[in-house]
């Protein structure tokens, strides 16, 4: 057959008189032997119309239409169009699918050609454009259709998808498809998507719904993930420790204030950590404030915000306070046992019911805040000699969490030492160092004063100085008679009284040696206050009141 193959838009034309005699063939019908194959397949039907897929060589596809005085086909080689075959194939109906995609008004697609052309427009469009049925074809798309693009994808060969068009003044969402054959663009089809932009501003509500479900259950898997991450960070299997985590998996759901108490180093940062993390707020960050560090003169603008031009110097947009901050989420008051009086007076009524008022502000503000304090403070003490307010101190100890000191539990100390030197290794990338088993022996018998934190240091100055494979005992006698024994409890009794001449007392000698150390830590660390507390295992409270005796006043 002449045509096979060469030309992709053969076809042919045949038309039957009632009596089926061949009254026209043209093209592929012109071939005797493409005329008995359809003509076999078509005696078995009883439809007026319908589509016939006819295997064999060539693969064919006729669709026909019968009337009193004629039957005719339309016959076209489907050996390069396999899908369009099996369709035809499979649905005796096919015919009528083609006829709604032709038809309906929000499937009917409009065919423009290689040149731009409208080659089909379906009826409904002509009626809403306003054309006579058939006026449009063979005419340059842009004169049909208002605001179309079909010519330039055509000349550009890539899809508009989801694009806004507006037509005989509605607006609706369209899409625009080059149709390619063998690599070169033959034409274009432009179809409605959506009635108007509508229906994408409702599908696009319900993307962002669904977005915000999806973060939504994002965040729980990460609160999930941190809910166990903050008790595994607390190293330690003793009576003690597990006692304190079954405490915090305790409190921790409930919103009420919790206290924790203990010396220096013992890990009440971690606990309130903990308590955030498995609290219903640990979606939201933790707040922190450290009380100890909260100069009086700024305690009601940090903690309580600003409005907009409520002093010299004050943000423009006014600024949120760490109450502000806290909301739906934990405020952790570090140091709380040294905050000042002047500035205990003013955290009363926040802490009773959430209200407070913006400086500058003129309407009390509410923050549904949870409330989480710490001290290494006695606060006993403290009451007594009236240093803290007893109304404050019911405010913020609706339940009070002890942490054990590490000498209660020199049981955990092995696998303290073994989680620091995991640590170490994987922050300096080394492989984890062992350790002489007489070590642990030691590091059980000291008193750690400064506990957690202490130990954590002596272990990775150890690390630093231990060339081996193994820590031996040398690596921490060397180091502890290196750093001078600190006791952890209240710092007030061990903040510099006066600078103390070299009057050649042992104390005055300690003293000046915390000073140099101090400073040198200060400038290694460029004033962050955390590290170098850290490095010094002292706590910051101790620190801050180091440095305020050492410090002059500001110029
Ligand atoms: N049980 C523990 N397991 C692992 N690390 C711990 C543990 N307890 C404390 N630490 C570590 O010791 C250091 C001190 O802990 P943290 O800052 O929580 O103590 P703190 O009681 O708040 O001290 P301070 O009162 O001086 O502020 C931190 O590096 C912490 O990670």
């Amino acid at each position: 057959m002449q045509t096979k193959n060469s030309d992709p838009f053969a076809f042919g034309v045949l038309v039957l008189d009632p009596r089926g005699e061949v009254t026209c063939a043209t093209g592929f019908a012109r071939d005797e032997a493409v005329r008995q194959r359809v003509l076999e397949r078509y005696h078995h039907e009883d439809r007026r119309r319908g589509m016939l897929a006819i295997d064999g060589d060539p693969k064919l596809i006729a669709s026909f239409r019968s009337s009193e005085d004629a039957t005719l086909f339309f016959i076209q080689d489907a050996t390069s169009k396999s899908t369009l075959f099996d369709f035809v194939t499979n649905v005796d109906f096919a015919h009528l699918v083609f006829d709604y995609f032709l038809n309906n008004p929000y499937e009917s697609v409009v065919v423009v050609d290689d040149q731009a052309r409208v080659r089909y427009i379906p009826p409904v469009h002509e009626r809403f454009f306003g054309i006579e049925h058939g006026e449009a074809v063979g005419k340059k798309v842009t004169d049909v259709i208002e605001n179309t693009n079909l010519h330039e994808v055509v000349r550009t060969g890539k899809a508009e998808i989801g694009k806004l068009q507006e037509m005989g003044g509605v607006t609706r969402v369209v899409a625009r498809i080059p149709l390619t054959d063998n690599g070169k663009t033959v034409g274009a089809l432009g179809r409605v998507m959506f009635k108007g932009p509508e229906t994408v501003l409702e599908l696009s509500k319900e993307v962002v719904k669904l977005r915000s479900e999806v973060e939504f259950y994002r965040s729980e898997l990460t609160g999930l993930k941190r809910r166990t991450f903050g008790l595994d960070k607390m190293v330690g299997n003793s009576d003690a420790i597990r006692q304190l985590k079954a405490d915090i998996s305790k409190v921790a759901p409930l919103s009420v204030p919790v206290l924790i108490i203990g010396e220096s180093g013992t890990g009440k940062e971690l606990a309130a950590h903990a308590i955030h993390s498995l609290s219903r707020r640990s979606e939201n960050p933790m707040v922190f404030v450290n009380a100890a560090a909260l100069p009086a003169s700024l305690v009601e603008s940090e903690l309580f915000g600003y409005e907009a031009g409520a002093f010299t110097g004050a943000e423009k947009k006014g600024r949120k306070g760490k109450f502000e901050l806290a909301d739906q989420s934990s405020l952790f008051f570090d140091e709380v046992g040294d905050m000042p009086a002047e500035v205990q007076v003013k955290l009363l009524r926040v802490l009773q019911d959430g209200i407070f008022e913006r400086v500058g502000g003129d309407r009390p503000r509410h923050s549904d805040f949870r409330l989480i304090s710490a001290t290494n403070r006695n606060f006993q003490e403290m009451i007594a000699n009236a240093e803290f307010r007893l109304d404050l101190y019911y405010r913020i100890s609706g339940v009070t969490i002890r942490m054990p000191s590490l000498r209660e539990r020199p049981e955990d100390i092995p696998e303290l030492v073994q989680s620091f030197l995991v640590a170490f290794a994987e922050r300096h990338r080394t492989s984890v160092k062992g350790v002489d088993a007489r070590v642990y022996a030691y590091l059980k018998e000291l008193p750690w004063p400064g506990n957690v934190r202490q130990l954590l240091h002596e272990v990775e100055k150890a690390a630093i100085f231990c060339d081996g494979p193994e820590i031996t005992l040398d690596n921490f006698r060397l180091m502890s008679h290196e750093v001078p024994e600190r006791p952890a409890a209240p710092p007030a009794e061990f903040a510099p009284k006066a600078p103390a001449p070299a009057s050649g007392r042992i104390q005055d000698a300690i003293e000046e040696m915390e000073k140099t150390m101090i400073r040198e830590a200060m400038v290694r660390h460029k004033g962050n206050k955390k590290k170098v507390a850290e490095e010094l295992g002292i706590s910051r409270a101790y620190l801050y009141k180091k440095l305020s005796g050492e410090e002059p006043e500001p110029a």
